[in-house]
């Protein structure tokens, strides 16, 4: 079993005296709890009060820090610990609100009977006229069945809802599209297709999350070719797309060409396989990939990759390592070879951490933190709506993962998630290639 990180913030008074806040962070620190934001709350003449986030791996991690730091004496004292994460999940992250108020019975008659009726009429005659006057064409379905949420599995829709609420949120701050999730209780493709066709209408595209392999492949498939708007599986597609451009970015800052760089793929599931696919696609020297499961490893052959036996055989082999298979710590430090560029991409917690990866020897590393499908999923959605664009194809990913490589800062393996031009560049590419290629409506 994982170990799963969790974030705590311990509420720290200390006496108003410049070096007692650094002997709290000394203590947490020697301890290996990973400080995050720290807050004042209350600066008052004889002591400090502040709130501090801190990333442990255990609830015996959390007491020994708490203890260390009552320890310290001098007057400093934790006085709470408190569960931020949970605390801001409470009700939920996402609701649906009206975009009109409604003060007056003229305002009532405007937006709902009588007058809504005529609106009705206008659809009725020229159906295009949907997308100017209802929301339809600014909302995606965020679809899930539960089946791979992050790498914790198939633990069912429900409680994968935190995940696709977040989704919903990064499109509305990121993009100004409206995410619906859509917990569906079926991992049957035969279901799941019939169900989303059936309410395809309410949506300007359909974004399926978290959706295990093999049925994922399916589903999607036969969704792209069967319905005339956007459909993409973000951990496939998204994942594809900013593992490239930062694959690209770490090539660039070591003076490396990817076109001649061997590729290893650990974990060829719903990312791992996209990831090998987009990187063929780009054309690199040879593709491996290594996948326990026999289905998977035989998929990378059918798409022109070589399987190989162990992770070990892989980090031998490989220049560039991407892995994608949900299981922490799965690449051993002694794997590590000297000037590897390794992307251990699973979340919440990576096959190795980046910096066990760069003191065993490796040019470049990052987990699935740094590069995630956030940095791919809005623009690309935003850049298809716009262009009305009715299919996601690769040009347009590929151009996403060439408007993210260009967004980059110099020094930096991929953009700050939360710089909007990112996702302002990669949905004007997307939209550019959209229309130049005619896949619109
Ligand atoms: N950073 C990102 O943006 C991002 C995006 C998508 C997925 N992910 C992460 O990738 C992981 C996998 O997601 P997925 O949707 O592809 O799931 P998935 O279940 O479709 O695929 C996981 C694959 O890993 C394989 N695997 C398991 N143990 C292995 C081992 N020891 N060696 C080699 N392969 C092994 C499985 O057989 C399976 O084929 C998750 O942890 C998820 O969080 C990250
Ligand atoms: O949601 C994320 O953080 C990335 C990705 O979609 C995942 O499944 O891990
Ligand atoms: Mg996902």
């Amino acid at each position: 079993m994982s170990q799963i990180q969790f974030i705590r913030n311990l509420i720290i008074e200390t006496p108003s005296k410049p070096g007692n806040f650094a002997k709290v962070a000394s203590a947490i620190g020697e301890l290996k709890g990973d400080i995050g934001d720290i807050q004042t709350i209350k600066v008052g003449t004889l002591s400090t009060i502040r709130d501090v986030s801190i990333q442990c791996t255990s609830e015996e991690q959390l007491d020994q820090i708490v203890a260390a730091i009552n320890a310290i004496g001098d007057g400093i004292q934790v006085h709470a610990v408190t569960d931020d994460v949970l605390h801001a999940h409470e009700g939920g992250k996402i609701a649906m609100k009206s975009r009109v108020e409604v003060r007056s019975l003229g305002d009532l008659r405007r937006i709902y009977t009588p007058g809504v009726a005529n609106v009705c009429k206008v659809i009725q005659n020229d159906p295009v006229q949907a997308d100017y006057f209802t929301g339809i064409s600014n909302t995606v379905a965020i679809v899930t069945d539960g089946t791979a949420i992050l790498g914790l599995g198939n633990i069912g829709p429900v409680a994968g809802m935190p995940v696709m609420e977040g989704k919903a949120v990064l499109f509305d701050q990121f993009a100004g599209i409206s995410g619906i999730p859509i917990l569906l209780d079926t991992s049957d493709p035969d279901e799941v297709v019939e169900t989303v066709k059936h309410i395809h209408q309410s949506f300007g595209g359909i974004l399926l999350e978290d959706i295990g392999s093999p049925h994922c492949f399916e589903i999607e498939e036969r969704l792209k070719a069967e319905l005339d708007i956007p459909v993409m599986h973000d951990d496939q597609h998204g994942t594809a797309v900013v593992t490239l451009a930062s694959a690209l970015s770490a090539c660039r800052q070591s003076g490396v060409e990817l076109s001649q760089s061997v590729v290893g793929q650990i974990g060829l599931g719903a990312a791992g396989l996209a990831i090998s696919r987009m990187f063929m696609a780009y054309g690199v020297k040879e593709m491996y990939g290594v996948d326990p499961n026999s289905e998977a490893a035989d998929r990378l052959k059918q798409h022109g990759g070589t399987a190989l036996d162990s992770v070990e055989e892989i980090m031998k082999t490989c220049d560039i390592v991407i892995a994608t298979t949900g299981v922490q710590g799965l690449i051993k430090p002694e794997m590590v070879r000297q000037g590897q560029i390794i992307l251990a991409l699973s979340n919440p917690n990576a096959e190795i951490e980046p910096e066990a990866a760069l003191e065993a020897g490796a040019a470049f590393a990052a987990d699935g933190r740094q590069v995630n499908n956030i940095l791919g999923f809005p623009g690309i959605f935003r850049g298809a709506l716009n262009a009305h664009a009715k299919d996601i194809t690769y040009p347009m990913l590929i151009a996403a993962a060439l408007a993210i490589l260009d967004s980059t800062k110099p020094g930096d393996l991929v953009p700050h998630p939360l710089d909007p031009t990112v996702h302002a560049n990669v949905a004007s590419a997307v939209e550019r290639v959209a229309n130049e290629e005619e896949n619109t409506i």
